[in-house]
């Protein structure tokens, strides 16, 4: 396993207070409250089993410094997240999965849940899981036109548990949904902007960090018990249906991921990445 260190520091010339895990980087304006979070897991910020104990980690203790509000982006040049960890999932250990998926639940019911309101400024490409990390923040601004959005994981021969697709129903519709989901469609910036899976697009990303500033600067007069209140009541059913079925749920993927169909179509999507020329493949399965 990766050495992991936290670190805090205070710069009294930007009046930023700097937490640093070694995949992600947070920054918090003391004037405003506003945290700053870059992932920095290269290649792509794929999400394995140590990236999602660090995301956990970072919320508890935004959530405990009482931030108003959280900014999500990567610090990689086109990628936003590549969703999950294919290797996580291709000839998995029963043990390491099960604890992957738990901890995957986990992750997501921190993120949907926060007491602070939060923003993802999508600055790269943003398929499957890591779709599903933006559509679990508030509101999402999404940058530049070259990259893609969307839901693949019909084209890897897998699909989105019921958690999942309730989540992306609660930001698109439920039409909207079952077309990406079962087409696993990737969409352009302007694209994903028209069926509404991003709030905002902008030309760089320092206007899509204002653009995510300035939503949550809609909260400085908002009560936070109000606000947590409100979402808790919002999306209070998808978040009951998991905790009811968090056990059923990682018993069903442990042994649905390892049935031979599933291992060969990820087999077979693995040797398509790294044949097809960078790129490509996004282009490809749109
Ligand atoms: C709060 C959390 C919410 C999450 C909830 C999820 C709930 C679960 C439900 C559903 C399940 C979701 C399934 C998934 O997410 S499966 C992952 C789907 N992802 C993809 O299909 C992305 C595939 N990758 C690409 O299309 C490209 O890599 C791209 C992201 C466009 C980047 O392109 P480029 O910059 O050209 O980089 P390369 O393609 O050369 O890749 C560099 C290396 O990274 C490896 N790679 C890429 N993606 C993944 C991945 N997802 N997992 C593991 N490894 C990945 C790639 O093979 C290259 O490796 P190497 O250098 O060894 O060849």
């Amino acid at each position: 396993m990766l050495r992991r260190y936290i670190s805090y520091t205070t710069n009294k010339f930007t009046n930023c207070r700097h937490v640093s895990q070694s995949m992600l980087q947070s920054t918090v304006d003391e004037k405003s409250g506003i945290a700053t979070v870059t992932m920095n897991k290269p290649p792509v910020n794929s999400l394995n089993l140590e990236f999602l104990e660090e995301i956990i980690t970072l919320l508890n203790k935004l959530q405990k410094d009482k931030v108003r509000g959280m900014i999500l982006t990567s610090g990689l040049q086109k990628v936003f997240c590549a969703g999950l960890d294919i290797k996580e999932l291709y000839k998995p250990n029963p043990d390491r999965l099960t604890k992957f998926w738990t901890t995957l639940q986990d992750t997501w019911l921190s993120l949907y849940t926060t007491s602070f309101p939060t923003v993802s400024v999508i600055n790269g490409h943003s398929p499957a899981g890591g779709c599903m990390l933006a559509m679990s923040c508030d509101y999402r601004v999404m940058v530049g036109q070259n990259y893609r959005i969307g839901f693949n994981e019909a084209k890897l021969g897998i699909f989105a548990p019921k958690w999942f697709q309730n989540t992306i129903i609660a930001v698109i519709g439920q039409r909207k949904a079952e077309v990406s989901l079962t087409t696993g469609k990737m969409y352009t910036t302007d694209e994903a902007l028209q069926i509404g899976l991003v709030d905002e697009t902008c030309a760089d990303a320092d206007s899509a960090l204002k653009k995510g500033t300035h939503f949550l600067n809609n909260f400085q007069n908002i009560s936070p018990w109000a606000y947590k209140m409100t979402k808790d009541i919002n999306r209070q059913s998808t978040i009951q249906w998991l905790i009811d079925n968090k056990q059923k749920d990682v018993d069903f993927t442990v042994e649905y991921m390892q049935s031979p169909g599933v291992q060969k179509n990820l087999e077979l999507y693995l040797q398509s990445l790294k044949s097809l020329p960078p790129l490509k493949l996004i282009s490809e399965i749109n």
